[in-house]
């Protein structure tokens, strides 16, 4: 069994997040988090936050030389604007006077409407909306994304699968049909200012944010995760919460601020006939193959072996600088929604992140189906069930 958990604020000390279930044996070091932890940062659009702030990454637990050990691996990812925050976000009790004045302390009593705010306050009996946005915040993703990366280099050294995303639509532009990176294109996505496959249309997509942000305003798209070399078999039919299309969705879903999940051709494939929306499938010269890939390599919720093709769609950044209708949660009277700084987009952001949680679902599926308490042992359990595959 994979499992993993992540903690921590925004604007505290630091965000960790805890991997278990992986076998010994896989390569991973801080270096190669912190170079993913990168990619998250990127993308044209982000505020500012992501020029200042730096992630700091602190291997904790489960990994020695270079290599998991087989325990839960632990990974911090420290904030280095703490110092500011430390008074504000400290842990322990502070004294009233030491906190008076302090400008980041002041009480968030307009919530944003789209961000957590107002129902966490209800939920959760809080007066204002800083002990919500602190948590629901897609800082959090950083810690998502640490442990993600260990996931996709399991998949990538013992499976030989490489996970990859790219942005498909930026608010109204969308990439022309059929752009689709192949499993070796993942450097150029990332070289592109908003990871986009098509240079033509990323042009045309940047000057849709420049446009967004010069009205005071911001912008949502969608973004699709593929992975590649997957063998067939991957999750079931045999029971809901075993499908694997159901766990990619919940798993998308649980990213900050998606709102829509396709998997393959999705709602298109509603819109077609039967003869039109489905695979056939033929001999090939490498085994039995599929035509077309509309289904995105799963079907009856299990991997078909084909290309994985999934998509999320994110709602445009809650915290909108031509700051949206609220109200005052201490007078009750109307107000404008509270505003500092945000993101214009976070799109190609949410890529890496649907990478991560991909990454993540891929590698408890394949566990749950070769098992193994070290890379060699899943590699070999793996090799058996493809040499005695029936049909190939
Ligand atoms: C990578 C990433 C960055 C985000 N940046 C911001 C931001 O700067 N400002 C903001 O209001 N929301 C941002 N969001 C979205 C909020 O976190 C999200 O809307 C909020 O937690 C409420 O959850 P919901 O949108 O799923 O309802 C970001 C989301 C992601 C995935
Ligand atoms: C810090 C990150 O993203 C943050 C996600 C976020 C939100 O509301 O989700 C709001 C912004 O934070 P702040 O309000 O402090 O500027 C983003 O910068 C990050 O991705 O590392």
């Amino acid at each position: 069994m994979l499992r993993w958990l992540t903690a921590g604020e925004s604007h505290g000390p630091a965000l960790v997040a805890i991997l278990e279930g992986l076998p010994a044996g896989v390569s991973v070091s801080s270096d190669d988090i912190a170079a993913a932890l990168r990619r998250r940062r990127a993308g044209y659009g982000r505020g500012a936050r992501m020029k200042f702030e730096q992630d700091e990454v602190r291997l904790l637990g489960g990994v020695r030389h270079g290599l998991t050990q087989g325990g839960p691996i632990a990974v911090e990812v420290g904030n280095t604007e703490w110092p500011k925050w430390e008074k504000v976000m400290s842990p322990d009790p502070v004294p009233p006077e030491e906190l008076e004045g302090a400008a980041r302390n002041a009480p968030l009593t307009r919530p944003r409407p789209g961000h957590a705010d107002l129902v966490g306050m209800q939920k959760y009996g809080h007066t204002e909306s800083r002990p919500v946005l602190e948590r629901a915040s897609a800082r959090e993703t950083a810690a998502r994304v640490a442990v993600g990366e260990v996931a996709r280099r399991f998949l990538d050294q013992v499976l030989g699968v490489q996970v990859l995303s790219h942005v498909v639509a930026m608010g109204p532009v969308e990439v022309p049909e059929g752009t689709q990176p192949g499993p070796g294109d993942l450097e150029r996505v990332d070289a592109d200012p908003l990871r986009v496959f098509d240079p033509e249309t990323s042009a045309r997509m940047v000057e849709e944010v420049d446009d967004t942000k010069k009205s005071g305003d911001t912008l949502g798209g969608v973004v699709e995760v593929l992975a590649y070399g997957l063998p067939p078999g991957l999750g079931s039919h045999v029971h809901w919460d075993r499908r694997l299309d159901a766990r990619l969705a919940g798993a998308l879903m649980g990213i900050q601020a998606i709102k829509g999940v396709e998997v393959g051709d999705g709602f298109r494939t509603a819109a077609r006939r039967g003869s039109a929306a489905h695979d056939e499938i033929e001999p090939g010269p490498d085994g039995v193959r599929r035509r077309t890939n509309r289904a995105g390599g799963v079907e009856g919720g299990m991997t078909t072996g084909a290309p994985l093709r999934v998509r999320a769609a994110m709602k445009p950044i809650a915290t909108v600088p031509r700051a949206l209708d609220t109200i005052d949660v201490v007078t009750g009277e109307p107000a404008q929604a509270h505003h500092q700084r945000s993101d214009v987009t976070a799109v190609p952001a949410a890529g890496v992140v649907a990478e991560a949680m991909t990454a993540l679902v891929l590698a408890e599926a394949a566990l749950e189906k070769f098992g193994g308490d070290s890379a060699d042992e899943t590699a070999r359990n793996l090799k058996s069930y493809m040499d005695a595959l029936e049909i190939t």
